[in-house]
């Protein structure tokens, strides 16, 4: 790989051998144009970055070339042949791979049974776990074939999805926001394995929005904005700010913060343990920890480790202990959701499609189901629909939701601005105790900062604000005081003033010496 300024023999061929051509592609969904004649084309054993705010078409576009939607207009080619997959089994049998954001694994099974299941042409179940060796060698991913894929983190799953497509020897693979949930030693084995098949010629289509790191990986990227391709570049020779900035079409405003002194005692969490929910979640381990009105504290680590049980203790899915949770001096442990939010206890779990948001309700719906108690959108056992709605079209503005309006079901929205939409969903009803759990997770870089904002808003009107969140660089620009959270217990706080990223690396890896040197921060 060449990122000294001379050209290597494979970078020439990268630039002249074209694998894959998109000429003016065009979706339109009722409402909004997905893609607008674009046209672009990735070279052979290319790291191709496709870039643009949430909502500006990647998802579409990469589903086209996976054979999941059909365009409007347009056309392909793929190695100099007309190509136009009828579904994604047609696109693998043409080499097209991809590695979704979201995971099907089955979690009781085995690796080698997951990758069996997924693919089109399994070898014989004897030679594959020989197989998932090899490929996992070749490419420096370490994984055991035998291993339960409930016992794995999440980094290791994407593991057994990339080799599920490495075993098919692919010419392109997409890649949909792989980082959101590696630590950064798991992001660094990725991108050596990434760099690694572009060196014997694979192209790869990679979509994220963290800037740096398309930086440190991709030899060019292209620019969506509306669906339009609005310019192409090498990230190598442009900054962060500006391909952002290309994206939005504006210039970004980094949050605004003042280390203001807390305010009162607001949510207390005292000894807080509770037993795994299930087979493959993680037990709560005498979890100490204060909150204090004006106050954002960053809760890190690395994903499974205990974020979505806190979560859940927090909002009333799961119920906890007489003391454990209080909230001003009550305890609220056995209380159930609906009753916390009328107290003012809000809360917004990780995975959208599903959980924060019921995928084919109308976002009035959506707003809703959260909603009903703070904003009062019923009277006397009757739903107030035209309040609903207000709510609802407040969410959007304050937020700038992408969508043709309130009653688009929550599935139609892209992944970032139903993640907007979910997140000012609990910020407008101005709760006492907000927890959310990867905020600006998928959420693109002008639309991050939006959010981080708007939760720095909320503490600085006297909320207590807890923010759970494997992106390092959003804790420390956020939040007040920092702790980890590893295998079910939390660290002590400590202040963030000073903090380094290396500082918070070792806390959540439970060095705890760590700890007892920012204690008195
Ligand atoms: N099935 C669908 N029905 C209706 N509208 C859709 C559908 N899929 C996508 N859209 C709309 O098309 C536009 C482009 O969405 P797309 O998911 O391609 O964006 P994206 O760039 O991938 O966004 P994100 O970064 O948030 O994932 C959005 O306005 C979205 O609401």
């Amino acid at each position: 790989m060449c990122y000294n300024g001379r050209t290597s023999d494979r970078e020439r061929d990268r630039a002249t051998v074209t694998l894959l051509d998109l000429r003016g592609l065009t979706k339109a969904y009722p409402g909004v144009v997905a893609n607008s004649d674009v046209s672009f084309s990735i070279g052979e054993g290319e790291i191709h970055a496709l870039l643009g705010e949430n909502g500006a078409g990647k998802s579409t576009l990469v589903k086209t070339i996976y054979g999941l939607v059909r365009p409007d207009a347009g056309d392909m080619t793929l190695a100099g042949q007309p190509f136009s997959p009828s579904d994604p089994r047609a696109a693998r049998g043409s080499g097209i791979a991809m590695v979704f954001q979201h995971f099907s694994l089955f979690d009781a099974l085995t690796v080698a049974e997951n990758i069996a299941l997924g693919m089109d042409n399994p070898p014989p179940r004897k030679q594959i776990a020989g197989r998932i060796r090899e490929v996992s060698e070749k490419y420096g991913l370490p994984l055991d074939p035998d291993m339960i894929v409930g016992d794995l983190s999440a980094g290791e799953r994407q593991r057994v999805e990339i080799i599920r497509c490495l075993l098919q020897s692919p010419r392109l693979l997409i890649m949909d926001e792989p980082t959101s949930v590696l630590t950064p030693q798991e992001v660094n084995i990725l991108f050596e394995t990434l760099r690694l098949l572009s060196e014997q010629g694979t192209s790869i289509l990679y979509i994220s929005h963290k800037l740096d790191e398309i930086r440190a990986l991709c030899h060019r990227a292209t620019i969506l904005r509306l669906g339009k391709v609005v310019g192409e570049c090498d990230p190598r020779a442009t900054t962060s700010r500006e391909m952002a900035e290309m994206m939005v079409g504006t210039v970004l405003q980094a949050p605004q913060r003042d280390y203001a002194e807390a305010g009162a005692e607001i949510l207390c969490l005292k000894n807080l343990s509770a037993p795994a929910p299930h087979q493959f979640g993680t037990a709560l381990k005498n979890i100490e920890l204060t909150v204090r009105a004006g106050e954002v504290v960053g809760i890190g680590g690395v994903a499974g480790n205990g974020q979505d049980e806190l979560v859940a203790a927090l909002s009333g899915e799961m119920r906890t202990g007489e003391g454990m949770v209080v909230v001003d001096g009550a305890s609220i442990g056995g209380l159930t959701p609906n009753a916390r939010r009328k107290i003012g206890v809000c809360a917004a779990p990780e995975e959208r499609n599903g959980h924060a948001a019921a995928p084919d309700m109308t976002l009035t719906e959506n707003a809703l189901l959260t909603g009903n108690t703070r904003m009062v959108l019923s009277k006397n056992g009757m739903l107030d629909w035209a309040k609903a709605r207000d709510f609802a079209d407040s969410i959007i503005n304050a937020f700038d939701v992408r969508t043709p309006g309130t009653e688009t079901t929550a599935r139609a929205l892209s992944g970032g601005n139903l993640q907007k939409f979910v997140i000012g969903r609990e910020i407008l009803q101005k709760p006492k105790v907000l927890v959310v759990n990867q905020p600006t997770w998928g959420v693109d870089a002008a639309a991050a900062a939006s959010i981080r904002q708007a939760l720095l808003d909320l503490a600085a009107g006297g909320s207590a604000v807890v923010v759970i969140s494997q992106d390092l660089d959003e804790i420390l620009e956020i939040a007040d005081r920092f702790a980890a959270l590893n295998e079910g217990r939390l660290s002590k706080p400590v202040s963030t003033k000073g903090l380094s990223i290396e500082e918070i690396g070792l806390m959540l890896g439970g060095a705890h010496d760590m700890e007892a040197a920012h204690a008195q921060a």
